[in-house]
């Protein structure tokens, strides 16, 4: 049992809560967590924290920005009744994908409610993918070769584009109004400054449609999640396999990214028949280095998908050409990503898999967020196991995908919390491999 600590479970994940205290002994703090009505959430401690090291477990999935909230309120709330220190666990790290400009990332799916009863549009979704095969009747990929000579050719095309579009052009009005668009001071300058150019063409600017691979100015919402952490009390964050590990760098407070990789790599040994002869596979080069890690330390091939073109737009994604690069013919392939939220990357690359010749396909997911329709899609697909843990919820997932199988996070929680709190290195629990 470990002594003055308080363990306090926000709506998310109630069972992980319990999971983890049973780990260390002791009972979750009574809370009071309620809505207004309107929908305000409201916190209630119903136990002294005064003088105590307090741990917060909210997770990601769900209703995230009601649990975001509920988060910083419980946070702001244990600071206020004088706790000594205030962790928050995130066992998925909400935001954590919007660290940078979204479109240039491979964010979710970014939901506008206005698509919703579209032709296409599956639960407000801005992508028309169905749940039994993501873009049925479109080829996957055309012409696909293995090997070195295809990811030469494809990372050629991928430059050349690249290069095409950032090569410097004699300025336009089409590049000044993209420009503009994306700057507000240098919107503001085209105003004031070059009015002559503004009041000309200020028509043809409100009708401007951007040219493709425009990037539009978005909100970079990862700073300010982590900004309101801090500014609600937190002292130090505990979360796991963050999307971008370089995201602990927008705090200044510690963040200490626990690796599922332990679990995920416990799972091929004892589950997967032959696992020596299989290769791991990353569904994109974002993932690349989180699958070679798990490939290196296992002594197991690597093979990786590519996209052929950049996508600037969730759009283009969902119809960029996906390229294998290695050879899975008669092995089984295992995906590793941190992540599956529509689950169409993993479905897709998994039937890209089966076409080259895939015996078998794995899909190894820290984060099993599965919303929307993703489950069903999982359930169509080209699949045949999909492993996630239990950072998030995954009882009613479990219901509905006998594909689905889910590894226990709570003792490798309970053993942070319980390293933190008597002041040991928890370096132990992100190094091993
Ligand atoms: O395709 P879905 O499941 O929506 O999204 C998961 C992908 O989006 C990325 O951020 C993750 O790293 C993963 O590759």
């Amino acid at each position: 049992m470990v002594r003055n600590i308080v363990v306090i479970g926000g709506t998310s994940h109630p069972r992980l809560t319990q999971t983890i205290c049973n780990f260390l002994g002791i009972p979750p703090a009574e809370v009071l967590l309620s809505k207004f009505s309107v929908g305000e959430t409201r916190v209630e401690i119903q136990e002294s924290v005064r003088g105590k090291d307090v741990y917060i477990i909210q997770s990601g999935g769900g209703k995230v920005n009601d649990h975001l909230i509920e988060l910083l309120i419980t946070i702001s709330a244990c600071k206020t009744a004088s706790a000594r220190r205030v962790t928050a666990v995130l066992p998925l790290f909400p935001y954590s994908r919007q660290s940078d400009i979204p479109y240039n990332k491979t964010g979710a799916p970014l939901v506008k409610s206005s698509l919703a009863g579209r032709p296409g549009s599956v639960n407000g979704y801005t992508f028309e993918s169905t749940p039994s095969t993501p873009h049925p009747g479109k080829p996957e990929s055309t012409n696909i070769m293995n090997g070195v000579e295809s990811l030469q050719k494809g990372l050629a095309k991928a430059q050349l584009e690249e290069f095409n579009g950032i090569s410097p052009k004699k300025p336009t009005l089409e590049s000044l109004k993209s420009d503009a668009s994306r700057s507000p001071v240098l919107n503001g300058s085209l105003n004031d400054d070059n009015a002559s150019v503004s009041s000309s063409t200020s028509s043809k600017i409100n009708s401007f449609q951007p040219r493709p691979g425009y990037r539009q100015w978005v909100a970079q919402a990862g700073t300010l999640v982590a900004d309101l952490l801090t500014s609600a009390g937190a002292d130090h964050i505990i979360t796991m396999d963050l999307h971008d590990p370089q995201y602990q760098g927008f705090f200044d407070i510690p963040v200490d990214n626990l690796y599922g990789r332990p679990l995920l790599k416990r799972y091929i040994q004892q589950n997967i028949p032959n696992w020596k002869n299989a290769i791991i596979v990353s569904p994109d080069a974002g993932g690349a280095k989180r699958a070679t890690a798990i490939a290196d330390s296992m002594g197991m091939e690597f093979a990786l998908i590519h996209k052929e073109r950049r996508p600037t737009k969730i759009t283009d994604r969902q119809n960029a050409t996906m390229m294998l690069v290695g050879d899975v013919r008669d092995r089984t392939a295992i995906l590793i990503d941190d992540l599956a939220d529509t689950s169409n990357t993993i479905t897709r690359a998994a039937k890209l898999l089966k076409k080259e010749g895939a015996s078998k396909v794995y899909a190894l997911v820290t984060h099993g967020i599965l919303s929307g329709d993703a489950i069903d899609r999982i359930n169509a697909s080209a699949l045949d196991k999909v492993v996630v843990t239990n950072t998030i919820e995954q009882a009613e997932h479990l219901g509905r995908c006998p594909k689905l199988e889910v590894l226990e996070v709570g003792h490798v929680f309970a053993e942070a919390i319980r390293r933190v709190h008597h002041g040991e290195s928890i370096s132990v629990l992100f190094q091993y491999d």
